[in-house]
């Protein structure tokens, strides 16, 4: 239940008190109306008291028979009443707030043009788009886990949120759970560190993660050197001997990632690790052709421009992308009667495409979006909502994680130390706009074309 609330709740409870009369007007505006409703949990009611000459009026066997009967008319149902400081209602709010995050990963929105439709199959990623398809249609899982390494923009987190598409479309009842490694990290130490009065922090978030069917965590390496890596093994081991279905991203292969502990390497090894590679010539024409699908209205290509960028840029497919959405936005600036090569080549040279995303950092993207709106750092880390300033902080979340897969608390940080699920609320925006508005798709792609620097 949303905090809000709570607070129409308590607010009928406090009014059904005071018409009550069992207290004079004095106590009650005094003590009684300084109260507040917590939380609601299990079948009992916590009620957090600012002072202890509150608990003393309220806990006489009158003064909760009174909360109860109130609570009752409220809520339709018989509560138990505990009473709280509200110095100890504030070490819980961390924990409620760490369990909403978990929740908040228990995604229904993956991106939806990355379905197993739109992905392009070849040699050089036919077992794992085969491995992923393969889970999401049979019940038995036969290989557990499944691994996919390779490097950057080959298509890994496209086949992640494939099977969520999937499985959200054929199997709505499935649990699915999708996250960055970076995340996953954040929310396990936090519990880690989170006081809690009331159980344990980390047992809670470890039950809402093993309460899932299929597992798939993107870009495991982040898991490297972390002390996390503990409570993550004890939820991955409690997933499989529940069958349930781990899929996992990674740049290496397993047996490279050092910095994991090697109970959890074998523990990866045992399952299906499958590479996927840059794609040969014909895949990446085939990709450039899908993309260009729904676009030839806005623009006529040359089939030769199609094989020098597939030439060209196959190493990584968001390069791929990138160039053809180049040539794209300029089309649309420049009204050529056709994309040819010269165009493309004077294009592409003019601008050209960053060669890898390895060398990008989040700094290159901060520094590349406040150019592109003629702003300074302290601008996009201000307090300010005026529209430019929204939208350049919104390409810039975007970017972040589409490009470098920034865990949001890094992107907060870097955005003046904004709150995670803020960040997180404006990617998912963002994940609809690119969609939706062509001047913010525009905005990025330009973005994108000058983080060459
Ligand atoms: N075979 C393919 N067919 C269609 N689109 C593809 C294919 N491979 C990659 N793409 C597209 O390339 C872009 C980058 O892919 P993705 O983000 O899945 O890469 P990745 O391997 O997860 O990279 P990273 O390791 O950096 O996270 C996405 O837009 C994705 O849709």
């Amino acid at each position: 239940m949303e905090p809000q609330a709570y607070k129409e709740i308590w607010k009928q409870v406090l009014s059904d008190i005071q018409k009550a009369g069992y207290y004079d007007s004095e106590t009650f505006d005094s003590w009684i109306s300084k109260t507040e409703l917590f939380k609601i949990e299990d079948g009992t009611a916590f009620i957090v008291y600012p002072t202890m000459i509150t608990l003393n009026i309220l806990k006489t066997e009158q003064g909760i028979s009174l909360l109860r009967s109130s609570l009752y008319e409220v809520l339709k149902e018989e509560v138990s009443i505990q009473f709280i400081s509200k110095q100890d209602a504030s070490k819980l709010i961390p924990e409620i707030k760490l369990q909403q995050r978990t929740q908040n990963l228990m995604r229904t929105d993956f991106n939806e043009e990355y379905t197993f439709e739109n992905f392009i199959e070849g040699n050089s990623n036919a077992e794992a788009y085969a491995a992923c398809l393969s889970c999401c249609t049979q019940k038995k899982h036969l290989f557990n886990p499944i691994m996919i390494y390779g490097n950057s923009g080959l298509g890994k987190t496209h086949l992640l949120h494939a099977i969520g598409n999937y499985l959200k479309k054929e199997r709505p009842e499935t649990k699915v759970f999708y996250s960055y490694s970076g995340d996953l990290v954040s929310i396990l130490l936090d519990a880690m560190k989170t006081k809690n009065i009331h159980g344990n922090a980390v047992d809670q978030v470890k039950s809402q993660l093993i309460d899932n069917d299929y597992f798939l965590i993107d870009d495991i390496q982040n898991l490297q050197q972390s002390s996390s890596q503990e409570v993550f093994f004890t939820v991955y081991n409690e997933l499989i001997s529940r069958n349930a279905q781990i899929v996992i991203t990674s740049d290496m292969h397993p047996s490279e990632l050092s910095g994991l502990q090697s109970r959890l390497i074998s523990r990866f090894n045992s399952g299906l690790s499958v590479n996927i590679v840059k794609p040969e010539f014909d895949t990446s024409k085939a990709i450039l052709k899908k993309k260009l699908e729904g676009n030839e209205e806005i623009c006529q290509i040359n089939e030769d421009v199609l094989d020098y960028l597939a030439h060209k840029f196959s190493n990584d497919v968001r390069n791929l992308e990138g160039s053809l959405n180049k040539l794209i936005f300029n089309a649309t600036l420049e009204n050529p009667d056709v994309i040819d090569l010269d165009f493309a080549q004077r294009i592409l040279m003019k601008e050209p495409i960053v060669s890898s995303t390895s060398e990008l950092t989040i700094k290159k993207i901060k520094k590349a979006v406040t150019r592109f709106y003629g702003l300074t750092y302290k601008d996009i880390e201000g307090k300010s909502r005026q529209k430019k300033l929204m939208n350049a902080r919104q390409v810039f979340i975007y970017l972040s994680r589409e490009l470098l897969h920034k865990a949001y608390v890094s992107i907060g940080q870097e955005l003046g130390n904004r709150d995670h699920t803020t960040i997180s609320s404006s990617y998912d925006r963002a994940v609809k706009l690119i969609q939706t508005d062509k001047n913010f798709k525009m905005a990025v792609d330009k973005v994108k074309s000058l983080l060459e620097d």
